[in-house]
């Protein structure tokens, strides 16, 4: 009886509490920790914004100078961004750029599209007046400190650093940041039959794509990768490999992940070097990813994925990727979303199908490609993984189905 993708799910997680949460920090430039997770809470060293600014191209003014039916006003000296503003006199407007320093004395902003004329003047001409319509005080001004003050929490530790997180830091000043070091990974894919991509392809060989696609995938979540090429079928030679990473010194390693040589072949390599060490080897009800190993190899843990490149990368999305979320807080969790099939399709009984398809802007999903673990192409062109549950053999067009956006 195979086990239920929940089950393995579990166990996956089981076997990742071995693996050390807390191993240390590492200072990194800002772009380097994209993806890790913020070791430590951050306060802000400074406001934001850091000054009250305008949020318009306009004139700075009094709003105690503009009547309700709008006033007339004497045009200042323009403030343009980046320089500091002199005192803004009453009877006064200054010309003022989206971000630049709000002056002293003035305070709210009037458009230029609300101004007449409806240009600024040229700076050269003297006296030059404006008419403006009246504006409640505050009016398009961005107050210091209106998005943090200083001191206070900018993000908690335990955050993830994406994007808008690394911009924060950017935006406080900072160009370092304290992470959690990252789990380290080795990952060996093996096989007679595979070679490293620059190499000659020789009769019946073909090119390692599952070192790159794990590698990849694993880097995104947050990973250390090491890569120790491509095992023969040799279970020694596999395990000099394992050997090497496993011991006490510094290229140890916190989990150990193969693809290939963990099905009902001949040589599986995997099967055979794992032979004195307590690993299962065991079917899931899933199609790709159905053949898995787990276990500890002296001592680290250890996942055996399928050879298959979709059935590897499908196995990495279904198990590895969600217990580091929930056992390590990364990578974030995929989206996951309903849409509607655009075309009916037809599952194994018992085994969740995940297939590759495209998610429409209009809710539809199409398949990109059949249901083979062998189709990269199909699964290049794909923006997301569908999920056809175990005891579901048949979905008709317009149907809703799961979908994981990669
Ligand atoms: N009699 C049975 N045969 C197979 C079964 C089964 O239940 N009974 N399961 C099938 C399923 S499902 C899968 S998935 C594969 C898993 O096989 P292995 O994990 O033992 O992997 P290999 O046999 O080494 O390779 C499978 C396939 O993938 C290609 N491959 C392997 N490594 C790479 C790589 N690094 N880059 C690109 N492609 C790779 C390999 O050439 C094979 O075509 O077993 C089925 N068979
Ligand atoms: O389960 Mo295998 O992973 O279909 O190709």
């Amino acid at each position: 009886m195979p086990r239920s993708v929940a089950a393995h799910h579990q166990a996956v997680v089981e076997l990742l509490t071995g693996v050390p949460a807390n191993k240390g920090h590492l200072t990194l430039p800002l772009l380097e920790a994209l993806g890790k997770v913020l070791a430590v809470d951050l306060y802000a060293p400074l406001s934001l914004p850091p000054f009250a600014n305008s949020q318009m191209d306009g004139f700075a003014v009094r709003s105690a100078d503009i009547p309700d039916g709008g006033a007339e006003l004497r045009v200042a000296e323009p403030v343009p961004a980046g320089a500091a503003a002199p005192a803004l006199k009453p009877g006064f407007a200054a010309p003022i750029m989206t971000g630049a320093m709000i002056p002293e004395g003035a305070d709210a902003v009037v458009p230029i599209e609300k101004a007449i004329p409806n240009t600024f003047p040229d700076p050269a001409v003297k006296d030059a007046v404006v008419e403006l319509p009246p504006a409640a005080p505050g009016t398009y001004i961005r107050e210091r400190g209106s998005d943090i003050g200083k001191g206070t929490l900018a993000l908690a530790a335990g955050t993830l650093m994406g994007p808008a997180q690394l911009g924060l830091m950017a935006a406080l000043g900072l160009t370092t940041v304290d992470i959690r070091q990252p789990c380290r990974v080795l990952l060996v894919t093996t096989g007679d039959e595979v070679v490293e991509p620059g190499q000659d392809l020789t009769s019946g060989k073909i090119f390692d794509s599952n070192g790159t696609l794990l590698e990849a995938s694993m880097r995104q979540a947050g990973l250390e990768v090491v890569r120790a090429g491509i095992s023969d079928d040799r279970p020694a030679a596999l395990l000099a490999v394992l050997r090497r990473h496993t011991g006490t010194g510094a290229d140890r390693v916190d989990l150990i992940v193969t693809t290939g040589g963990v099905s009902k072949g001949a040589y599986e390599v995997v099967k055979q070097a794992m032979a004195d060490q307590p690993v299962e080897f065991l079917p899931v009800a899933m199609q790709p990813g159905g053949p898995q190993g787990l276990g500890t190899f002296d001592g680290v843990p250890f996942l055996g994925f399928p050879g298959n490149p979709v059935s590897c990368l499908i196995s990495f999305e279904m198990f590895l990727r969600p217990a580091l979320t929930q056992v390590l807080g990364t990578p974030a969790p995929r989206p996951v979303l309903r849409a509607r099939l655009s075309e009916p399709l037809t599952s194994p009984e018992g085994k969740h199908q995940v297939r590759r398809g495209t998610v429409e802007s209009n809710g539809t999903v199409r398949m990109e490609g059949g249901a083979g673990s062998h189709l990269v192409h199909a699964l290049a062109r794909a923006n997301s993984l569908v999920h056809v549950p175990g005891d579901v053999t048949e979905l008709a067009e317009g149907d809703e189905v799961e979908v994981w956006m990669l």
